[in-house]
């Protein structure tokens, strides 16, 4: 029996004037899975959590959400983190997601209840009744995102949710979006940070410029690169470069090179018979980051990682 994607899309296009935000985007996200779209600044990536939504229509393309291609009529399964962070300054933390859930059906009561203990699963019991203006924007934003959830959604959308979080708080967030997986949600977010798509997500899409670049596993992704070799050569003379693959580069006293489709027994013979030696070896898989350079070029993924610094 196949089981029905949490959601999917088909061929998204949006254009915003004369701009095209997404151009022919295919998204299927497995029930129970941490799916991630993963993209520079102004890829396209909340244009299409938008869309696929409902929040804006495509121009043209097909989606569908927990089996129905009206998604605004699920939404009372749906927990949303949009990119716009905002909670009444006014009101206490437990209020707060109290009231997010009350949004969408849940009871006061059940609400305030939940919210104690979700609040205390994070670690952040202590802060129920300090008013969000007293909290740190950090703090604040994780509050909005225990709202987004206290109804427990079947679905759960969050919009670079690690965006504006310092490093405790992010790691929180990664536990909790695993723990949400664990209860049998299926989650959504995007990032333009490599790190928590590489550690979390079980599929990914990669966006960049509204057009799609990669859609599979992790695994799969860095299996679409040759293994890469790191040698450190005994003998690092002038002769050794002309004997390594052509795509060799220098790194700390020895060279990394993609592992020949041959393998490397031909060329590790000829390195101890030429007298190089072998000081150190490694073979490694190639990571999200090289992936990426690979997909959407240096430049860009040096723009996003500086980004990402900027953020933290
Ligand atoms: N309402 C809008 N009107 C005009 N242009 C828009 C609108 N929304 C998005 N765009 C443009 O569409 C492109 C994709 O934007 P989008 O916000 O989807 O990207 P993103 O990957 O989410 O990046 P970011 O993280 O910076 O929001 C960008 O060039 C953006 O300027």
């Amino acid at each position: 029996m196949t089981v029905e994607p949490a959601l999917s899309a088909t061929a998204l296009v949006k254009n915003f004037g004369s701009k095209r935000a997404v151009n022919g985007v295919d998204i299927s996200v497995p029930r129970g899975s941490i799916y991630g779209i993963l993209g520079p600044n102004g890829a396209g990536k909340t244009t299409t959590l938008r869309m696929l939504l409902g929040i804006i229509d495509p121009d043209s393309g097909d989606r569908e959400l927990l089996g129905t291609t009206r998604p605004r009529t699920a939404s009372n399964r749906i927990g949303y983190l949009p990119e716009e962070r905002g909670l009444y300054p006014g009101m206490k933390a437990r209020e707060a997601i109290a009231f997010m859930g009350a949004l969408r059906g849940l009871p006061w009561a059940e609400g305030r209840s939940r919210a104690d203990l979700l609040l205390a699963d994070a670690g952040l019991g202590h802060a129920a009744n300090d008013k969000i203006k007293k909290l740190s924007k950090g703090m604040a934003q994780f509050v909005q995102l225990l709202g987004s959830i206290v109804h427990r959604p079947e679905l759960i959308v969050l919009d670079e949710p690690f965006s504006g979080l310092d490093p405790v708080n992010q790691e929180r967030l990664e536990a909790l979006i695993l723990a949400e997986r664990d209860r049998g949600a299926t989650i959504l977010f995007s990032t333009h940070v490599m790190g928590h798509a590489e550690r979390l997500c079980d599929r990914l899409a990669i966006i960049a410029s509204g057009r799609l670049r990669y859609e599979g596993s992790v695994g799969e992704a860095r299996a679409t690169m040759p293994m890469q070799a790191h040698y450190t050569p005994r003998d690092n003379g002038e002769a050794l470069a002309a004997l390594l693959p052509a795509d060799a580069v220098r790194e700390n006293g020895g060279y990394v090179f993609n592992v020949p489709d041959s393998g490397m027994e031909a060329l590790l013979a000829m390195l101890l018979e030429s007298g190089h030696g072998i000081a150190g070896l490694s073979l490694e898989r190639p990571s999200l980051h090289d992936v990426f350079v690979k997909l959407v070029g240096e430049e860009t993924v040096e723009r996003m990682e500086s980004e990402a610094e900027e953020a933290a």
